[in-house]
């Protein structure tokens, strides 16, 4: 993908909107195969097993940004697949850096959820 029109007629294609703070570098593109995020073997693994072919339009945005090392917030609707958005590349940078032994961290990593 290499320039804005294309990235934004993917995003137009997913119905994805993507605002950055106006100090902020743009967002990364969307990646529409998990097979192009470079994912840890074990977590490929996994996402086979699962029998995902493909990233969900949130896990499209969402996955380059959070993989990135950006904070994100992403809004979509129930069920379309924002729990593996959010956590497989939290899961990534855990297995990659390991961060528990190299910081010697006591959290790795914080989920919030809300109750219903
Ligand atoms: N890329 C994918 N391909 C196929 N199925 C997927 C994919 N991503 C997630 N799923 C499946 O879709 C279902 C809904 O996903 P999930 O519950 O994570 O959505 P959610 O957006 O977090 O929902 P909620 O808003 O209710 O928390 C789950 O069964 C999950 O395993």
């Amino acid at each position: 993908m290499c320039n804005f029109v294309q990235i934004e007629e993917v995003r137009s294609r997913l119905h994805v909107d993507v605002n950055v703070g106006p100090r902020s570098l743009p967002a990364p593109p969307p990646i529409e195969s998990f097979t192009d995020m470079c994912l840890h073997p074990s977590i490929v693994k996994d996402i086979e097993f699962h029998e995902y072919t493909r990233p969900t339009s949130i896990q499209a945005q969402a996955m380059p940004v959070a993989l990135s090392g950006r904070d994100l917030l992403g809004c979509a609707e129930t069920g379309s697949g924002k729990t593996a958005a959010f956590t497989i590349p939290m899961i990534q940078m855990v297995v990659i850096f390991n961060l528990i032994f190299v910081f010697q961290c006591q959290y790795a990593a914080l989920i919030g959820s809300n109750t219903s």
